[in-house]
């Protein structure tokens, strides 16, 4: 197997949403949980995106994981490797992004390094610098109040000089405009003064086109799924990969119970939960008993029991800012995350044990808790729930699942997921 495109993402929701991009943009494509072992049989494919739980945790730990993940990309011919972060640049001044971008960039041996989370299919664009989330400003978006990493700057130049130990540059919309000829003499002034990355505005899809034709032409890019896309249709048009049909992941249907689970605190998702209380029972935990000890994992599944004979079930942890913080303040926030996604983790093992095949599970770091715990070592894309959000079906083992990133998805993406997995 020679990769075209090796992809690293520091989240699992983040992995699903780029190999969803790749594959709808004609990219054969896997999403592995974790560094592949030896012995994972992975069909022919033109790119892996190697799914890491890396966004959150300790900055050095990001760094060598990703490490490792580029050595086994670059071992399988991938010339390009694209850091994929979160579209709304969720990071601490601490990094993740800037470490990791900078430990890569030192093993490349890249100059310059374009940096871009815009994905304007969702609404997150990047101008003069400024990363917006649909009409507002990143720093007044709902990320403000991110339970792990709440955003309070959207200027990205800024954002990431913070992280980072190079210089930060921006390529305007203006240079962007005039092609890839303007942004490839920019990078070169950069590279001239010592600058090492650099924020690039997009607007729009065709944006992505030119700053994918350019990045192609590096070692390493960071980004979101839009980036992701301009790559892939850089490698399309290039005919350095040929245009596959979407979608190795649709095969026979698996049937057996549907369970969701939402751990991310967004307003989309307290959104979906409330719409979806019309359609099907929402057990919403008490996270005070799981901070304090209490076994809220097994009154979870008491009542999830007799339900699921009858029907899919919800059951949520997600709560309003007010009561995130209110929480946090009494238990910290490290250790109030970690109990709820270990609780999640909880459920949802015993919920497979005992019959579940499908899963649709709402955040990044509730999806790693959750997929680590089943052990699944890799999905194959299936047909698209939202933009961002493919059916992943299990490359080992008969189960379906949906991962999805806390801002994704309709307001009632939970039928929507369960319409198409079957
Ligand atoms: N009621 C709650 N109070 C405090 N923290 C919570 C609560 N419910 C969930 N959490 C924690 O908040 C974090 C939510 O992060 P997660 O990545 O799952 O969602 P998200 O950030 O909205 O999604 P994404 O990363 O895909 O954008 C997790 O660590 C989760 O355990
Ligand atoms: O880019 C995004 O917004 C998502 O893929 C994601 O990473 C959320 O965790």
């Amino acid at each position: 197997m020679t990769l075209a495109l090796g992809c690293i993402a520091d989240d699992y929701t983040g992995a699903s949403d780029l190999a969803n991009t790749l594959t709808r943009a004609g990219l054969r494509t896997v999403q592995t949980i974790g560094v592949p072992t030896d012995d994972l049989k992975l069909p022919e494919v033109d790119a892996v995106v190697v799914s890491l739980k890396s966004r959150s945790i300790e900055a050095s730990l990001a760094v060598s994981r990703s490490r490792a993940a580029e050595t086994w990309l670059r071992g399988r011919g991938a010339s390009h490797v694209l850091f994929k972060i979160c579209s709304t640049f969720d990071s601490t001044d601490a990094g993740n992004i800037g470490p990791v971008m900078d430990a890569l960039r030192a093993d490349c041996g890249e100059a310059v390094v374009l940096v871009t989370p815009a994905f304007p299919e969702t609404g997150r664009t990047v101008y003069q610098g400024n990363l917006f989330v649909g009409a507002v400003p990143l720093n007044e978006s709902p990320l403000k109040d991110h339970p792990l990493n709440p955003m309070h700057d959207s200027n990205l130049v800024r954002v990431l000089a913070r992280q980072s130990k190079t210089q930060v540059g921006l390529v305007d919309l203006a240079t962007l405009t005039r092609g890839a000829e303007a942004v490839r003499s920019l990078l070169a002034e950069f590279s001239g003064k010592g600058i090492g990355a650099a924020i690039i505005d997009a607007v729009f899809d065709r944006d992505l086109e030119t700053i994918g034709l350019v990045a192609a032409e590096h070692r390493l890019s960071v980004g979101a799924s839009g980036i992701g896309l301009g790559l892939a249709r850089a490698l399309v048009s290039t005919g350095k990969v040929k245009s596959a049909a979407a979608g190795s992941g649709q095969g026979a249907a698996v049937g057996g119970q549907v369970a969701c689970l939402a751990g991310s605190c967004s307003q989309a998702t307290l959104q979906q939960i409330a719409n979806a209380e019309r359609v099907m029972p929402v057990l919403h935990l008490d996270t005070e008993r799981i901070l304090t000890g209490a076994n809220e994992a097994q009154r979870a599944l008491d009542w999830a029991g007799p339900r699921l004979a009858q029907g899919p079930v919800l059951i949520a942890s997600s709560a309003t800012p007010a009561d995130v913080a209110a929480l946090q303040a009494r238990h910290g926030r490290d250790a109030a995350g970690h109990a709820i996604e270990q609780t999640m983790a909880d459920i949802a093992e015993n919920l497979v044990k005992s019959g579940a095949r499908r899963l649709i599970v709402a955040g990044g770091e509730t999806s790693g808790a959750v997929v680590d715990r089943l052990k699944i070592p890799g999905f194959l894309v299936g047909a698209e729930i939202a933009a961002g959000v493919p059916v992943l079906r299990a490359v080992a083992g008969e189960m379906l699942l949906a991962l999805k990133s806390g801002n994704f998805g309709g307001p009632e993406f939970f039928s929507d997921a369960m319409r198409l997995m079957r």
